[in-house]
């Protein structure tokens, strides 16, 4: 469980994050979104011991969140990948724990890479694969380091529309599969209500202004985006927005 209690985050007259109560359960899929600059980043990199927080705590199953990353039980996927360009992307996924000293486990990787759909593409190194296909590397990459806990920073936010639906809906099926805890941040509101248990909306003030749980099936394809239910949540959530900025 990750408990966030009363955390805020100054930067040099700066208030990035204030007052931030929030707890996440185990196998929980949360989002957050809101605008530019108004404080998602810096409320998972607080959640993963990335930014200190200047007020409260955040603590991870009891631990620090620095605890937490040192026995590998935090897993972040960025906006850039970040895969090491001279390497296979087996060889990216296997990285992080060799650089823990152990054996590269190359058959799981594998197994991992065709789970999310690079079946044939175990020896391209990231420049022969797209930017869709480099972050599936990227998350099977987390998930192989055997991470509880995803962290993910807008990591479809330079993907075009579709591959981001595509992969929205592969991120829900791993979560299903994995059984993770995520938390996913992003500007989008259709991906934030698709992908979500619940959805945090943050306000202009770098406080949370909603959490809304989102009520869709679990099992979630393309034909949600067309559904009712869908296009009513993502419109109050707008609303919330809206509102919050105006
Ligand atoms: N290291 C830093 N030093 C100073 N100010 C910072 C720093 N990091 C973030 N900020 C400020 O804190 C506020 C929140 O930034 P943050 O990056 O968390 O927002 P965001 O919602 O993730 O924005 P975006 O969607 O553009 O990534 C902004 O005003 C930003 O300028």
């Amino acid at each position: 469980m990750i408990d966030l209690d009363g955390v805020g985050v100054d930067f040099e007259g700066v208030r990035a994050l204030e007052g931030i109560d929030l707890r996440i359960e185990d196998d929980e899929f949360v989002t957050v979104v809101g605008p530019s600059g108004c404080g998602k980043t810096t409320l998972l990199r607080a959640i993963g011991g990335l930014q200190a927080p200047t007020a409260g705590a955040v603590r991870i199953d009891g631990d620090s969140p620095a605890v937490a990353q040192a026995g590998a039980r935090l897993g972040f996927v960025f906006q850039n990948h970040t895969l090491l360009p001279w390497k296979s992307a087996t060889e990216n996924v296997t990285f992080l724990r060799e650089m823990a000293g152990e054996e590269p486990r190359r058959e799981e990787a594998q197994d991992l890479l065709a789970s999310v759909g690079l079946e044939g593409f175990e020896d391209a190194k990231p420049r022969e694969l797209s930017g869709g296909m480099n972050q599936r590397v990227a998350i099977a990459r987390a998930i192989h380091l055997g991470a509880d806990v995803l962290l993910m920073d807008e990591p479809f936010g330079e993907l075009d529309e579709i591959t981001r639906d595509e992969l929205g809906v592969e991120v829900r099926d791993i979560w299903r599969r994995e059984r993770k805890t995520v938390v996913f941040v992003t500007h989008s509101v259709p991906e934030a209500v698709f992908l979500a248990d619940r959805c945090v909306v943050m306000g202009a003030t770098g406080r949370i202004e909603r959490v809304f749980e989102i009520d869709l099936p679990t099992s979630r394809d393309e034909d949600v985006f067309g559904s009712r239910a869908f296009q009513e949540q993502v419109a109050a959530v707008r609303r919330t927005l809206h509102e919050s900025y105006a």
